[in-house]
């Protein structure tokens, strides 16, 4: 088996399309664009990060399946790359089935990932792996009632988390530590869903001693078989549901790490399945894991890069975005580690179009950083605008480090 890539911008070129664009995709598309692919960055919005560096940009509501299948099959992309959870995948899943398109790592991963339900009910029921309890409610009652265990079930109880079934990066995200709290993260998370659906996952509060992002790549070998194989494990800090930093490696014992590493071999494994049941879906996922003592729960999954992932472009040889890439076009490739090292995000601080940012020289005066902005047209307070990197012998001192770098940019109205 050999893959074959071809020029851009000419009849024989390899296309990709990416359905969302934001920082994840921008770096997925200079890693594609290194490799002489023809890019499509597609997204909700104008000049979103990825668009600003793939050959042709696209705006449209991917979670409105006629203007979907319409862009699909006008620009007739070799692979259809998912960014975003958001998109309309009943017509991926229809495209995928007709022959028309290779949806990475597959149509039917694209769909089960895009509600917390979908992943939810198959690591949990279908697959056995040990997760948080958990139920779906549809209104403030039935939330109530799954708590107390008033649905005949067993109870939820107390804190336990709320989260809108299809969000991300925390949006419409809070803890319940008791009665009081229940309505305010009912209407917190009916404003903070990406499509109005009025539905939530209540699910029990796991207490952790750290959480991990295991990302898991799923590529061809050498005689043309799915290799799985591992990156080192991600350590990371969220506040309020969203990542504030990452540092890799993280320590694990060595039971922890390989009961992590079944689980997300399970789970890939899974995700990999094409409609055939043949093992066709090749990338790289992130593996979300909590984990106490020698025992690991998993959490949810990305089938493609994530955001604690972005450490990765200084830790590793091969970045996350590169090895998305490399897998999904059947190249080899490498997950080691080149350096310890820690990542921190610079949030937007403003409501503002077209903001400016003072102090990159100082963060860059931090030894052994860098600093990537993302190039968002618009930032708002809680928006992830850019990231700061840093390699360091020590993760303890890269944490540090980084946290210091990120501090240096300072956003504001221009
Ligand atoms: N059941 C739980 N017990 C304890 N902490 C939890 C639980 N669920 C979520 N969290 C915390 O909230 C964070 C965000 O949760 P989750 O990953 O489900 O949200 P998300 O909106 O999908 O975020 P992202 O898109 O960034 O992955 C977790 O990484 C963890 O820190
Ligand atoms: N946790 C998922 C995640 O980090 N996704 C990343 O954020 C972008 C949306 O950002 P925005 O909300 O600022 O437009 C997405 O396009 C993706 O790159
Ligand atoms: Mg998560």
């Amino acid at each position: 088996m050999t893959t074959t890539l071809g020029t851009p911008l000419s009849p024989h070129a390899t296309r990709v399309m990416l359905l969302g664009s934001g920082e994840l995709g921008k770096e997925v598309l200079i890693a594609l664009q290194r490799l002489g692919v023809e890019t499509i960055a597609v997204d909700r919005y104008e000049n979103a990060p990825g668009q600003q560096v793939a050959h042709h940009a696209r705006t449209i509501a991917m979670s409105d399946g006629d203007a979907l299948r319409a862009l699909i099959e006008a620009e007739r992309p070799d692979l259809v790359v998912p960014e975003i959870e958001a998109i309309a995948t009943p017509v991926l899943e229809a495209l995928e089935a007709e022959g028309r398109i290779r949806c990475v790592p597959t149509a039917r991963a694209a769909r089960l990932t895009m509600d917390r339900e979908g992943i939810r009910r198959l690591a949990a029921e279908t697959l056995g792996l040990p997760t948080s309890p958990y139920r779906f409610c549809d209104s403030a009652a039935q939330l109530q009632a799954a708590i107390d265990g008033a649905d005949g079930q067993a109870a939820i109880g107390y804190p336990c988390i709320v989260k809108p079934v299809m969000s991300s990066s925390g949006k419409g995200q809070s803890k319940i530590d008791g009665p009081a709290d229940l309505q305010k993260a009912w209407d917190h998370a009916m404003a903070g869903g990406r499509v109005s659906h009025g539905r939530v996952i209540v699910e029990g509060f796991i207490d952790f001693d750290y959480e991990i992002t295991l990302l898991t790549v799923r590529a061809r070998g050498a005689d043309g078989s799915v290799e799985t194989h591992f990156c080192a494990p991600i350590g990371h800090l969220q506040v309020s549901g969203d990542y504030v930093e990452s540092w890799q490696p993280h320590p694990m014992s060595p039971v922890a790490l390989e009961r992590a590493r079944q689980i997300a071999a399970a789970v890939t494994t899974n995700l990999g399945l094409g409609l055939d049941g043949q093992p066709a879906g090749l990338g790289l996922f992130g593996v979300e894991l909590f984990v106490q003592g020698e025992q690991v729960w998993f959490s949810e999954v990305s089938p493609r890069p994530h955001d604690t992932g972005m450490v990765t472009m200084t830790t590793q040889w091969q970045n996350e975005f590169e090895l998305h890439a490399r897998a999904i076009l059947g190249l080899p490739v490498d997950t080691a580690l080149k350096s310890p090292g820690a990542s921190a995000v610079i949030y937007g601080g403003v409501d503002a179009a077209g903001i400016v940012f003072d102090g990159v020289d100082e963060a860059l005066r931090v030894p052994r950083s860098e600093i990537r902005l993302f190039g968002k047209p618009e930032s708002y307070v809680k928006r992830r605008m850019g990231v700061a990197l840093v390699r360091d012998d020590d993760v303890e001192t890269a944490r540090a480090q980084a946290r210091l770098a990120a501090s240096k940019v300072r956003p504001r109205t221009a």
